[in-house]
């Protein structure tokens, strides 16, 4: 930027009382010269950047300012979000002449978590800087710093929390519950951010303000994605993807997605895919403009064609509905069948169920000696299992794994995974599994009683289980099983078996139990198929 340059500019700017603005490459020619008015410019489409992207633009946006203003808080968010090589304001003095000039540009992560630098030169004679070597150093040290943080192949997320009117440590901990989830559908978690509002923005959900500092956060981390850890309505999730550029999920979708991953069976894949579908149909919009830039408004060219596109995916997604919820139906009622054959044989059915992760398929491999699916992650079973298990004395029970629970499930899957826990209905005997060592664990028991309690089986006998004994801390004593009533395991050291086992004999054999259960004690249950 030669002092020949930014004179002509602030000349013209003092003559046409506007702002002059140029956008110059890295040789120093001009791509677009910008004219606005006297308070701000407004950038061509030179198109929003992609998420991710950790190479600068090659450009720097040099314009005046005719107030005396520095750098404005636009100037910075087009800084970033197109990512330029930097941006610089010049005065135009009243005689026409360049005054001072502030420079900015990008800064790779750093301790200070500072986003920019600004620089003030008092003289456009002084703007000597060497530019080009500082943003081949700076571009050089982003994309290093985006090398670093890669591992694996997975998506980069900044997960965000909001507290409306309840305090930090809620919504830090539900946050921290995001993270696990984010991690089992294999996205890695670059920052965590909670905002406490009054109330919610019903248009971003969270505040204008602080989605902005997410961005710039987003292109300083190169995260790809922003996941909300309460779920956003339709037009929430359109403004904030438009606003943002980012690929946006909210905490029911990242659910979906898992469920997905991890469908094994042909019903629990036909049971995710509709309740995808369903969530995503309110949600088709036409004329997704990733493209265009924040200054151009958007709407421009949305519509016509892309209308008619969308009317003809909404009907492709409800004829999708129609055809999976007929599936589900098919295979649900053969599954029915197979239900009251057992029945018929009078073997009572015992359902595990409770909180996602709480060791449910480890308990249930313990007890039947078996090998059930098990590991760290949430939503490691999502299809039923059932397995023999033997009581003293002979008697036998049909032991069935569930999906495990969260707290607002949501509610489309609810609804299609219903064929699937309408097994419950048949449960004789519900075991309630719960990790005691869990610190949110009085938050997941009354998230799955809420859960059995809409799905209509809050008169179903149950068992509270307290496992994963073998983590509490020695002054931590029994946990509270006792005064919860809860009978005390561990699935690993297979602590209170015994305890369990006799329980809930006593549950399904004692006076008044179900007549399926007596009927069931004498002899030997045929095999079931
Ligand atoms: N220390 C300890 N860990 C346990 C115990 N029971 C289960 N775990 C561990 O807890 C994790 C989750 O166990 P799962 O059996 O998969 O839990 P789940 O309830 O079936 O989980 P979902 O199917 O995902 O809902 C695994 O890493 C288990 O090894 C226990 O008694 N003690
Ligand atoms: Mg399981």
């Amino acid at each position: 930027m030669s002092p020949e340059l930014a004179r002509h500019l602030t000349e013209i700017s003092r003559e046409t009382g506007r702002q002059i603005g140029v956008l110059l490459t890295r040789k120093g020619e001009v791509e677009h010269v910008i004219v606005g008015d006297a308070h701000k410019l407004l950038l061509p489409d030179v198109g929003r950047a992609r998420a991710g992207q950790v190479r600068l633009r090659g450009l720097r946006l040099v314009h005046t300012h005719l107030r005396g203003e520095t750098l404005t808080k636009d100037d910075l968010t087009d800084l970033a979000l197109l990512r330029l090589d930097l941006v610089c304001e010049i005065q135009a003095l009243d005689n026409g002449l360049p005054g001072a000039a502030q420079v900015a540009h990008l800064l790779p992560e750093n301790p200070e978590g500072e986003l920019w630098r600004i620089t003030d030169y008092p003289s456009v004679h002084e703007l000597d800087f060497d530019f080009g070597a500082e943003i081949r150093a700076l571009e050089e040290q982003l994309a290093g710093a985006a090398r670093a943080r890669v591992v694996g192949d997975g998506e980069k997320a900044i997960l965000v929390g909001l507290s409306v009117g309840r305090g930090r440590a809620t919504a830090e901990s539900s946050l921290a519950e995001l993270a696990e989830l984010a991690n089992t559908a294999g996205v890695q978690v670059l920052e965590s951010i909670v905002q406490l509002r009054r109330e919610h923005d019903p248009k971003y959900l969270i505040g204008k303000g602080k989605l902005e500092e997410i961005v710039l956060k987003s292109m300083q981390l190169g995260a790809d994605l922003i996941v909300f850890d309460k779920d956003l309505s339709p037009s929430q999730a359109r403004h904030i993807a438009k606003e943002t550029s980012l690929k946006v999920l909210d905490r029911t979708q990242l659910i979906l997605d898992i469920f997905a991953q991890r469908a094994q069976s042909a019903e629990g894949k036909l049971q995710v895919e509709l309740a995808q579908t369903r969530y995503l149909m309110p949600r088709l919009t036409a004329g997704t403009d990733a493209g265009l830039s924040r200054l151009m408004g958007g709407g421009v060219g949305g519509r016509g064609p892309g209308e008619t596109k969308l009317e003809m995916d909404r009907r492709r997604a409800r004829d999708r509905i129609t055809f999976l919820e007929k599936k589900i139906e098919a295979l649900s009622s053969s599954r029915a069948v197979r239900r009251k054959e057992r029945n018929r044989r009078g073997i009572p059915v015992v359902s595990i169920v409770g909180y996602t992760n709480a060791g449910k398929s480890t308990l249930l491999n313990a007890l039947t000696r078996s090998e059930v699916l098990a590991e760290d992650k949430l939503f490691a079973t999502l299809d039923p299992t059932s397995r023999r298990l033997r009581f003293p004395r002979d008697r036998e029970v049909i032991i069935t794994d569930t999906v495990g629970f969260i707290r607002d499930l949501p509610k489309d899957l609810v609804a299609a995974f219903r064929a699937t826990l309408e097994e419950l209905e048949d449960a004789d005997l519900l075991l309630h599994v719960v990790d005691v060592a869990d610190p949110e664990r009085d938050e997941h028991i009354a998230a799955v009683d809420r859960i059995l309690e809409s799905l209509g089986l809050a008169q179903t006998p149950k068992l509270l289980v307290f496992n994963k004994a073998d983590k509490l801390a020695p002054e931590a004593k029994d946990g509270g099983a006792k005064v919860n009533d809860a009978i005390l395991t561990s699935a690993i050291t297979r602590r209170g078996f015994d305890d369990l086992l006799e329980k809930a004999d006593a549950l399904l054999w004692s006076e008044g139990a179900t007549s399926r259960a007596s009927a069931a004690s004498g002899g030997l249950p045929a095999r079931i198929g």
